[in-house]
C-alpha cells in the first residue's frame, strides 16, 4: 500500500456558504478578494446576488441559489441540515428592515442547530477564514 498522501478530491474542500445583505456586497468582495487564493481551494455557494458579484468581481467559482428574498437563505439552510454545508460567512445588514427576516433567522437558527460556524460580521468572517486557512 502505498503511503502517499491520498488526492485531494472535491468532497474533501470545505464547503462554505457565502452570503451579503445589499449594504455588506461592497465588504463580502473585498473578503473574497483578500482571501480568493484559499476561497478558489474550497466548494462555494452563495445567495444568487452576492454569487453573481463574487463570480463576475473576484473571479470565483460559486454555485449560486435563489436570491435572499427568493428563498436563497433557506436552500442554503436545508442543505446545511443536511451536513453539506461546513462554514457560513453571513454579512448581515443590521440597520435595514429585511422582508425575508423569517429566512435569515431560520439560517442563523440551522447554524446553532447544527453546530456549523456562522459568521455575521467582518471582523469574525476575517477570524473564520485565517483559522482555515492554518489548517491547509
Ligand atoms: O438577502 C440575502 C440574504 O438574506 C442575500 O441575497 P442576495 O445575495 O441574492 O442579495
Amino acid at each position: 500500500m502505498s503511503n502517499a498522501p491520498a488526492t485531494p478530491t472535491p468532497s474533501d474542500r470545505p464547503r462554505i456558504a457565502l452570503i451579503a445583505h445589499d449594504r455588506k456586497k461592497d465588504a463580502m468582495v473585498e473578503l473574497a478578494r483578500e482571501f480568493a487564493p484559499y476561497l478558489q481551494q474550497c466548494t462555494l455557494m452563495a445567495t444568487g446576488t452576492t454569487g453573481g458579484r463574487l463570480v463576475n468581481e473576484v473571479g470565483l467559482n460559486v454555485e449560486r441559489m435563489l436570491s435572499g428574498p427568493w428563498g436563497g437563505d433557506l436552500q442554503i439552510g436545508a442543505r446545511l441540515a443536511v451536513g453539506e454545508v461546513d462554514v457560513v460567512i453571513f454579512l448581515r445588514d443590521p440597520m435595514t428592515p429585511q422582508p425575508h427576516e423569517p429566512d435569515i433567522n431560520a439560517l442563523v437558527r440551522a447554524c446553532d442547530v447544527h453546530d456549523v460556524p456562522c459568521a455575521t460580521n467582518l471582523s469574525s468572517a476575517r477570524l473564520v477564514l485565517a483559522q482555515m486557512l492554518l489548517k491547509l
